[in-house]
């Protein structure tokens, strides 16, 4: 199945007419649902698809088609899941541009960043590809000869359930890590973003796996929730914000099933005054800026040392007026819309709060509208810059998740790190220092799951993601993340007589 030639995918033309659930290794309409939701390309405002919101009995064919498929998949040795990884990596490597448009369509990142995430998704697939062969259990010598052993078996069928900012992305690092264990997967999308995870299911069929092992269902919390409750789903991995979080781990709770959250953040990104300036200012615009700042792990508050405060506030404002915005699917554009008029509007009002409580909007933190007629419906604002921030302020202490920064600053690594710590979230944090001794020592004191020192939202697929606190816990990437996908048999092999106390 191909879908429309990259030529006629350009901005204010592309619409979804087939369906966008997936089942049983087709695309299908569901067999029930409430209601329906319309998604939006937020380059020009434009409808490109209208759908419906599947059913408790849709959600229970996809279950039962994902539990069929997982009979099959998890009777293959590792070797065999191995190969059809590696297949689907190489099918989404070859697609990429066309995968990387779509996504930009439909979230309204730039395309020259969308590729960026669909590299780290096609190597999600390689890295689990690789762990699928290798994955084994111990043996363990017991006394008179006997022994016993550990197998690691999957656990069924795992639901995934993404944010609308990483649609693709998080699909692939849910679904790399739960079939490489020889798990089946139902994936929810936001609604906001339904489009390309299709692409994802079709090219797993394409590459091989069983039809059913990777199902996709449409709709809202609702649909979400009858995931969540469904007797035969085994684990909920959930990507998205604290509240929605806390439900996914109630209605879990109900039915001891294990759940990962990757939630939401307000990371602190620490710049001493020896840092590489250069550096340093490149890493605060990395985290604050991409994806228009929808980003869950940004450090979006920048604590910087008083000595250099001016100096890097200018470089910083410097840059981020020179920031491209416009129509995401130009080559030369940075920063594309926003994902919706009402969390654009959410987002200024964070702005006009801090404008309230004190701070200076040293650039951006309005609307921006393209010169460009087609784009004039989109949701683009400039990003902004903040200073005079104090730690108590609206947009210190809440995820803003847009294209906003707040500066700072700080005396002495005892004070920042107290109040970078000052917070219920524990996502992300980042430092930028030359001294070495001083960047291991703050990482060590920082409480967050994911620390980045010298550099800032990189993100190799070999290294574990996720949050401490507030943030969520359960991680992926990384070899850890076999360990959340997969569980534990113990084998007690006796080699002599039963000793019995009866
Ligand atoms: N830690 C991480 O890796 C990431 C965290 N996030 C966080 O996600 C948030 C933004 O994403 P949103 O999509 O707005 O979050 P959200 O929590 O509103 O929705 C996330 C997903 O949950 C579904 N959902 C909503 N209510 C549900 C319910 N009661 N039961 C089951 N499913 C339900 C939604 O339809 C969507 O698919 C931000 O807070 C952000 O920080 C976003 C990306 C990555
Ligand atoms: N590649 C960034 C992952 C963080 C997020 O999903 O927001």
């Amino acid at each position: 199945l191909r879908p429309a030639p990259l030529a006629a995918m350009s901005t204010g033309t592309f619409v979804v007419s087939q369906p966008l659930n997936y089942r049983g290794g087709a695309r299908v309409n569901p067999a029930d649902a409430s209601g329906t939701e319309k998604a939006f390309e937020p380059a020009t405002g434009r409808v490109i698809a209208t759908f419906p919101c599947s059913g408790e009995k849709e959600v229970n064919l996809a279950v039962q088609d994902a539990k069929a498929a997982f009979k099959i998949w998890s009777q293959k040795s590792g070797m065999e899941r191995c190969r059809i990884l590696l297949e689907a990596a190489r099918i989404i490597r070859e697609r990429k541009d066309e995968i990387a448009t779509t996504e930009t369509i439909n979230n309204g990142k730039s395309i020259f960043e969308a590729r960026w995430d669909i590299d780290t998704s096609w190597q999600c697939l390689e890295y689990y590809a690789g762990l699928a062969g290798s994955m084994a259990g111990e043996h363990i010598q017991l006394p008179g000869g006997s022994f016993g052993y550990t197998r690691r078996e999957a656990l069924g069928v795992c639901v995934g359930i993404g944010a609308w900012n990483y649609p693709f992305q998080i699909a692939c690092w849910k679904s790399a890590p739960a079939l490489a264990c020889g798990n089946a997967m139902v994936f929810k999308p936001s609604p906001f973003t339904p489009v390309s995870v299709l692409l994802l299911a079709e090219i797993y069929t394409e590459a091989g796996v069983p039809p059913g092992l990777f199902n996709v269902v449409q709709g809202g919390a609702a649909t979400g929730q009858f995931l969540c409750q469904h007797p035969d789903v085994a684990k909920v991995s959930f990507t998205g914000s604290v509240p929605t979080g806390s439900k996914i781990m109630e209605m879990s709770a109900k039915g001891i099933k294990p759940v990962t959250l990757e939630l939401g953040g307000k990371s602190p990104l620490v710049i001493f005054s020896d840092c590489d300036m250069e550096n340093a200012v490149k890493g605060a615009l990395m985290a604050n800026f991409l994806t228009q700042g929808e980003v869950c792990c940004n450090g979006t508050r920048v604590f910087v040392q008083k000595e250099i405060l001016d100096e890097f506030t200018r470089e910083v404002v410097k840059r981020t007026q020179k920031i491209k915005i416009g129509d995401p699917l130009l080559e030369d554009t940075r920063m594309g819309p926003l994902i919706n008029r009402p969390h654009l509007e959410r987002v200024l009002g964070f702005v006009k709060l801090a404008k309230e409580q004190g701070a200076q909007v040293l650039c951006g933190g309005d609307v921006y509208v393209p010169e460009d007629p087609k784009l004039q419906g989109g949701y683009y604002m400039r990003p902004c810059v903040l200073t005079n921030c104090r730690d108590d302020m609206t947009c210190v202490k809440e995820e803003i998740f847009g294209p906003v920064m707040s500066i700072l600053p700080f005396d002495t690594e005892a004070e920042v790190l107290e109040r970078a710590n000052d917070t219920t979230f524990g996502l992300a944090a980042g430092v930028f220092t030359r001294d070495i001794q001083r960047a291991h020592r703050v990482v060590a004191a920082l409480q967050a799951g994911m620390c980045f020192i010298n550099n800032y939202n990189v993100s190799p697929v070999e290294l574990p993601f996720g949050g401490y606190k507030k943030s969520g816990f359960g991680r992926e990437n990384g070899r850890v993340t076999i360990e959340y996908y997969s569980q534990l048999k113990t084998v007690c092999v006796e080699m002599g007589d039963v000793e019995s106390s009866f």
